[in-house]
């Protein structure tokens, strides 16, 4: 046996015990999980400590397709000079405890992303791992003591980039480069915008900080929460899988729709609307309605509790609604306040006169006829829809297009839009303060509008966020061109934009096309180099496409055929007349034909693309969306058209 031999059948070993160490330790959550109810005090306990104990065991899942771990370090300087610590996705320790796997979020896990050859951090050999369905299969070392470093001319790198894309994403954990841990390791009170060109892995970097974060700070995010934002819900379950494989089963996923939910979406707009009801001086034009309702009182109050009268003037109710105005508290706040506040001049009264009320008298003071009277008028009940709906019957100079066409006989049987979920949500926020998230992580954040900002701004006033995203692959009217406007609506201002730039989806020539149509985009973005020179690009014709299909289905790895939403089932026919079985993108077929609008953040091995000339052609930023399209592919490309290209490609 050679020495390399012999380390690996070693490492298999140590694969094999920390395997079944892992089985021991969920065993064991197993068996406290089948306890938890007679060791826990009461109802409450007892569903806490089965929630917590049914994650642990969850989290202690076995997946044997990944390996325990992919790495390890081997120290010869710092506290750590003389041990060797394997690298992976969870904590795995023996049974007395000692460690057999480190967590990968450890601290010092961090040098085996961050170690280099001028700054070793104490490591005197990197090694990571090469795995075939969770079995250990080679080895790769850098003897960073001695000047070795491979960068990303490491062949398992190499291999997992090219590995044929199969069904949803996976995590990076094993190859995360040093200027994407960078980003996943920033503190949790840092605001972090990334700026990655297609596929230099903006969405796994949001991920990984995601499960990066929890790791730290477990305790608290679990309250207060973390919540990942997505475009799509194709796009969602596409992802969904990564954090649960990175151990994290809780963590929230959403499109900003359902973030938001309020209503029942029942009505679309005009481009108009749409386009002034995402803009951010609506939200003004609503806070000026609302607050115009406070009003200043007419008349004294005067209030019997049925021994007594009391009087109230008018000075001194006028004074309590310009101070609480002044204070600015959310306006359902603000009632309450006002009403507190009467309260204590009529409890002042009666201590007066040596009483000393209890608080029911209080409550009752506080709903009695003149005192509700009075809230009426200086500060009457609102509610999201009421105001929305106020908004929307007679809008202000200016907003006339965001006008009903025929107001509803009511708020009740008020039909909304996607977009007056939105002021109603904004209204909501207005009316009451809205809980924080701990971090939110925002996918494809070059789409959000000012108002989808400001309502994810609402849910993290006292947390922090990252955002995704490409100014390139912007192609919603109200896409953002710079960042700065961006993180101002989401209350981030100072946060820091970093770039990403090296792509480790899209083929170099397959980039060198897409990058054509970059001028015609008018988007400031520092151009990405590819890790992949070995992709194909190739042109034909539409009525190639089922052959094409056909013979691309025959490499490993998925197919997708992208077409402006209109041609869908044109696509569909074709291929199904072929006698191949398509799936949509909710589907896990091999085959997936996808509308060029549902693209974004998807990608498949070899993506066929149908006539681009229509894609354009299909929506005002069509250019960007093309730029999407292309920019989908893994290994290979090819575009079909009869049209001509359109023409920063031709
Ligand atoms: N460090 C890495 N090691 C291996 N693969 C990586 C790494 N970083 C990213 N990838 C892979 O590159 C592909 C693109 O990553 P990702 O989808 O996160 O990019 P993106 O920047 O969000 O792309 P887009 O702009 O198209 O949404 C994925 O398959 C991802 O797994």
């Amino acid at each position: 046996m050679s020495d390399l031999d012999h380390d690996l059948a070693a490492e298999q070993t140590h694969l094999t015990v920390s395997r079944e160490a892992l089985r021991a330790m969920r065993e064991r959550a197993e068996g406290l999980f089948a306890t938890g109810n007679q060791v826990a005090g009461d109802a409450y306990a007892a569903e806490t400590l089965g929630r917590t104990l049914a994650m642990r065991v969850k989290e202690l899942a076995d997946d044997p397709t990944t390996p325990l771990f992919f790495g390890k370090l081997s120290f010869d300087g710092t506290e750590h000079a003389g041990h060797t610590f394997h690298i992976g996705r969870r904590h795995v320790t023996d049974a007395v405890g000692e460690p057999l796997v480190l967590d990968w979020r450890a601290p010092v896990s961090r040098s085996f992303y961050r170690a280099s050859a001028r700054d070793p951090q104490g490591v005197g050999v990197r090694r990571r791992f090469g795995f075939a369905t969770g079995e250990l299969t080679s080895f790769e070392d850098e003897h960073l003591n001695r000047g070795e470093e491979l960068g990303t001319r490491s062949t398992i790198l190499t291999n997992e980039i090219e590995r044929p894309r199969v069904g949803p994403m996976r995590d990076i954990v094993a190859t995360i480069q040093p200027e994407q841990d960078e980003l996943v390791r920033a503190e949790l009170d840092e605001s972090i915008c990334v700026q990655g060109a297609p596929g230099t892995g903006k969405t796994a970097v949001g991920l990984h900080r995601a499960a990066y974060l929890l790791y730290l700070h477990r305790e608290r995010l679990r309250r207060s929460g973390v919540l990942i934002i997505g475009p799509n819900s194709a796009f969602l379950r596409y992802i969904a899988a990564v954090l649960p494989a990175l151990g994290e089963v809780e963590v929230k996923q959403h499109t900003v729709e359902d973030l938001i939910g309020h209503v029942a979406v029942r009505a679309t707009d005009s481009p108009a609307a749409a386009a002034l009801k995402h803009d951010a001086r609506v939200a003004e034009q609503l806070r000026s309605l609302l607050w115009r309702r406070v009003r200043r009182p007419s008349a004294p109050i005067t209030v019997s509790d049925g021994s007594y009268r009391w009087r109230i003037d008018l000075g001194p109710l006028t004074r309590i609604v310009d101070d609480v105005r002044r204070e600015e508290p959310a306006y359902s706040l603000g009632r309450e306040r006002v009403r507190s506040r009467v309260v204590d001049l009529l409890l002042r009264q009666s201590e007066a006169r040596g009483e000393s009320p209890g608080e029911a008298w209080q409550r009752k003071m506080g709903k009695i006829g003149p005192v509700a009277a009075y809230l009426d008028e200086v500060w009457p009940v609102v509610t999201p829809e009421g105001l929305v709906a106020e908004l929307l019957t007679d809008p202000p100079e200016g907003f006339e297009a965001i006008a009903w066409a025929t107001p509803p006989r009511s708020v009740k049987t008020a039909k909304w839009s996607t977009a007056d979920a939105l002021l109603i949500d904004e209204a909501a926020g207005l009316l009451e303060s809205v809980p924080s998230a701990g971090h939110i992580v925002i996918d494809e954040a070059q789409d959000l509008s000012p108002m989808q900002a400001r309502a994810i701004a609402r849910r993290s006033s006292h947390g922090s966020v990252t955002l995704l995203g490409d100014l390139a692959q912007g192609t919603a009217p109200w896409s953002a061109t710079d960042w700065r406007d961006t993180l101002h609506h989401l209350g981030k201002p100072d946060a820091r934009v970093v770039p990403l730039t090296i792509g480790f989806r899209v083929p170099e020539q397959v980039l060198e096309l897409a990058n054509r149509l970059l001028p015609s985009l008018a988007v400031d973005v520092p151009p990405a180099r590819s890790l992949r020179p070995d992709g194909r690009l190739i042109f034909g014709k539409v009525g190639d496409l089922a052959a094409t299909a056909a013979d691309a289905l025959t490499e490993p790895g998925s197919v997708g055929v992208i077409c402006a939403d209109a041609s869908i089932p044109s696509v569909i026919a074709t291929l199904t007349a072929a006698g191949l079985s398509p799936g949509g993108p909710e589907d896990d077929e091999r085959l997936t034909v996808i509308g060029a609008t549902l693209a974004k953040g998807l990608e498949y091995d070899h993506v066929i693309v149908i006539e681009p000339a229509d894609i354009v052609a299909a929506e005002e930023r069509g250019l960007h969306r093309l730029y999407v399209v292309l920019t989908r592919a893994v290994t290979a490309l090819t575009v079909l058209h009869d049209t001509p290209l359109p023409a920063p490609l031709a």
